[in-house]
């Protein structure tokens, strides 16, 4: 079912600022793919990140996670800087932190239940049982049916495997869920299934999402904000109606060419028939 309510927040429920992005740049050589880039997220919102291809999503993504040291440039972790932290207290602010990486990156000689438990026995100390009984309640709560612990990734399809990834990147409990790209690669069906999931592990969770993407359907049906990186910064970060006519050659082909139109159509039609 699309949630269309959460495509308009009342600007009184946004939640305060858990990750601040400040003057980032970030510049592989000679490349700068970040110059003086500014971001926000607010507690509970799915913010969709969104732009070409090379524009710095993925980077933006590793850097604010801390797997990427910025050329120069400030990012608070719920508050604080991850660099001003001893390793320990890193280490412990990461935890409050879920990724799940493009392609899944699961462990490929591990089942599924093993792959979840993973951080489970090395981050929460847990004794194998006990990271085994929780993985296959993380599993369960992506939508896996219970057989799927014991399997292989080699042995599922992709949007399993996404699922899986997913259940990896919430074994710790985080408060904050990174998402690159989850439903690239997936048929139409397995995409809207996994948007769907989404939005009920925000609500259920009481999760805030930072989502890279390029499908026009995820953005209509889980966003409640878009950021669309453009000319190295974050050109504008807003409620997708807003950006969707910004000024901006890029935008107006993203959004209102043919498969955004189409996107927009959808998302329209399913509204009116029912639809909170
Ligand atoms: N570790 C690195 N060393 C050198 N260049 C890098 C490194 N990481 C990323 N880049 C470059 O930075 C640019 C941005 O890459 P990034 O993967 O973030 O783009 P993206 O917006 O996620 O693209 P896509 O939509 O195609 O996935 C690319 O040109 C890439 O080659």
């Amino acid at each position: 079912m699309l949630r269309h309510h959460h495509l308009e927040p009342h600007p009184d429920s946004l939640g305060k600022t858990v990750i601040e992005v400040r003057q980032l740049c970030n510049q592989f050589g000679a490349q700068v793919v970040h110059d003086q880039l500014d971001l926000d997220l607010r507690t509970g919102e799915i913010l969709g990140v969104v732009g070409g291809s090379g524009t710095g999503k993925t980077v933006l993504l590793r850097t604010i996670v801390g797997l990427n040291k910025p050329t120069s440039g400030q990012i608070r972790l719920f508050g604080t800087n991850l660099e001003d932290l001893s390793a320990e207290k890193r280490s412990r602010v990461k935890q409050r932190v879920g990724v799940l990486f493009q392609g899944g990156a699961l462990f490929t000689s591990l089942n599924l239940q093993d792959n979840v438990a993973v951080p489970l026995i090395e981050h929460a100390g847990l004794t194998r049982a006990d990271a085994h009984h929780l993985a296959r309640i993380k599993l369960a709560l992506t939508g896996l049916p219970p057989d799927a612990a014991r399997k292989y990734p080699s042995e599922l399809s992709g949007g399993m495997i996404k699922r899986a990834g997913l259940a990896r990147a919430l074994a710790l409990d985080p408060e904050i869920l990174f998402l690159d790209e989850p439903t690239a690669g997936l048929d139409p069906i397995s995409a809207a299934g996994f948007d769907e999931l989404i939005v009920t592990l925000r609500d259920a969770l009481g999760l805030t999402v930072f989502l890279v993407t390029h499908d026009l359907d995820t953005l209509y049906t889980t966003c409640d904000r878009v950021a669309v990186l453009s000319q190295k910064k974050v050109l504008v970060a807003d409620q997708l109606k807003k950006v969707a006519t910004t000024d901006d050659p890029w935008i107006q082909q993203y959004f209102n060419g043919p498969r955004g139109r189409a996107a927009a159509t959808t998302v329209a039609a399913h509204s009116e028939h029912g639809q909170e």
